[in-house]
């Protein structure tokens, strides 16, 4: 693997390694240069009965990339526990001895800075780094804290922290591309990471990735730096597109966008935020550089009042998927492309059978019995787009008010969940699942009764990990026409992408990459 072409910027992409033994390091350090590193991290707190002069003769003499040296004391995190003197001795051994990169804590940095510098010119250079343990500092206490690094004479400074909000990551933003000496700042986890994948694009110096296998708590692999994120390729100009979710780890949005847009030679990224307060998050995410999103579980519907406009196929749904902002004015613009990557996968479905049986053009939806299960918002851009094709719309969810409030926009009926069980459909209806019941990893439930499967003409599951869900499974051995979440997936990322990037769709590309990693 490796980078290949043109350099789009100068981060490098670091692979930690907490090898137990020497040898395993030498194997490491060549294992992670063959997935695509740029530099290691050796940890020599990891190493059992660790031999300074020995080990570190050995890591250095056989590194096949930059190396950075960490020996992180249990004081800032690490495992070391004995005596500060030889953790700094083995420090100043390993820069004498020609490691690229040391990296020592702050409350240390002044004096050992000072020292190996002016010692050994051997060009190593010296990562000053800080650890924020619990929450993140006010404003004036981190821009006090980072000026304490650069008086250190560090040649990079490093700030890790553990955010506990999306919203505490602008600091980050902040300082990478502020910083008067080259900076490596991150948050840790789910909250954080998309201040790693953002990192080259704000001119941070490194982002860490872990090795296969090897996974790191709070950290993305190496593998989708370089294969869904190709973090080479970004710069200050790529525009950010988030999927503002809660969960969002599940979703396979960025393994389908990234490689459109890069597909398109669109300068973007595509990245999972974690958000727990829309009201907030957009408060503080008001940067041109944070170009649109996506909308997943729960926000649909509640997004629709920080939209500034909402296109009326949206507004008509009561729930947005996908936001623009406007590159003149700032504005947010809400837009669904739910309710036509759903109904389009239905009436292809059906089309298909329709086109072997020679019948007309109108929709086949029209005048059909079709049932909704959930009324939250991809609930309501299926019942929408049904009811827009002709269908005679029944809703189901456990809130019968939500069921009754959807069935009022869609001239329809509502019911509550619990009668689904006994629901005897017309022969020749539509079902849509539109909860999340049968999601990985609860796969074995399906939402209706069985024995009615087999009145449906056709089964749709907005549901797409698994592909194949149970009840698609079921109806399937029902003898109904069956619709994958993944169809619908697939369909309103086209429309995302057209509304994200201005132009048209990849369409076949982005199929092939959902046949071949969904
Ligand atoms: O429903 C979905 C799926 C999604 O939430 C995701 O998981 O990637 C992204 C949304 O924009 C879309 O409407």
């Amino acid at each position: 693997m490796g980078r290949a072409g043109i350099l789009a910027n100068s981060t490098m992409v670091c692979a930690p390694l907490m090898a137990r033994s020497v040898e395993q390091m030498v194997i490491d350090m060549q294992s992670a240069e063959a997935q695509g590193a740029d530099a290691v991290e050796v940890r020599l707190d990891y190493i059992n009965s660790f031999q300074p002069s020995q080990d570190l003769e050995t890591i250095i003499r056989n590194k096949p990339l930059p190396v950075i040296i960490v020996y992180r004391p249990r004081w800032e995190g690490g495992q070391y526990e004995g005596d500060e003197h030889t953790r700094l001795e083995a420090l100043r051994l390993a820069h004498e001895l020609g490691a690229d990169y040391i990296d020592v804590e702050l409350k240390v940095a002044s004096d050992l800075v000072r020292e190996v510098k002016n010692k050994h010119q051997t060009g190593g250079k010296v990562i000053v780094s800080s650890y924020l343990s619990g929450a993140t500092p006010s404003k004036e206490d981190l821009s006090h804290l980072v000026a304490s690094m650069q008086a250190t004479k560090a040649d990079i400074i490093k700030v890790v922290s553990n955010a506990n909000d999306i919203t505490e990551l602008d600091w980050i933003f902040h300082l990478l591309s502020h910083s008067e000496v080259p900076a490596v700042a991150y948050s840790l986890g789910e909250r954080g990471l998309i201040s790693q994948l953002l990192c080259p694009k704000f001119g941070g110096a490194l982002v860490y990735g872990a090795m296969e296998g090897n996974s790191i708590p709070g950290l993305p692999t190496l593998d989708s730096l370089r294969e869904a994120y190709k973090v080479e390729n970004i710069n200050s100009d790529t525009k950010v597109f988030g999927l503002v979710s809660k969960p969002v780890s599940h979703s396979k949005g960025p393994i389908l966008h990234n490689p459109a847009f890069r597909h398109a030679n669109f300068n973007g990224i595509y990245v999972p935020m974690f958000v727990d307060d829309l009201k907030e998050f957009f408060e503080v995410y008001t940067s041109p550089d944070f170009a649109g999103y996506s909308v997943g579980f729960p926000y649909k519907e509640a997004v629709v009042q920080f939209c500034d406009e909402v296109h009326p196929l949206a507004k008509s749904i009561g729930a947005v998927n996908t936001i623009i902002r406007k590159p003149s004015d700032g504005k947010l613009i809400g837009y669904n492309t739910d309710c036509e990557g759903s109904i389009a996968s239905i009436e292809d479905a059906l089309e298909d059978q329709r086109y072997m049986n020679g019948a007309s053009l109108n929709s086949p939806l029209a005048g059909k019995q079709f049932v909704v299960v959930g009324a939250g918002g991809a609930g309501r851009a299926i019942a929408v787009g049904a009811k827009s094709r002709g269908a005679r719309v029944i809703i189901f969810d456990i809130d019968l008010e939500r069921a009754k409030s959807l069935a009022q926009v869609v001239s329809g009926e509502a019911q509550h969940f619990d009668s689904l069980a006994h629901f005897q459909p017309e022969k020749g209806a539509i079902l849509a699942n539109a909860t999340p019941i049968g999601m990985h990893p609860s796969t074995d439930r399906i939402p209706v009764a069985e024995a009615t499967l087999g009145n449906y003409q056709l089964v749709f599951d907005a549901v797409y990990t698994p592909r194949k869900t149970r009840l698609l499974e079921d109806a399937d051995a029902a003898g109904a026409i069956t619709v994958s979440g993944v169809e619908m997936f697939l369909k309103q990322a086209i429309g995302q992408f057209s509304l994200f990037t201005g132009t048209e769709a990849p369409k076949d590309f982005m199929r092939e990459i959902v046949l071949a990693k969904f």
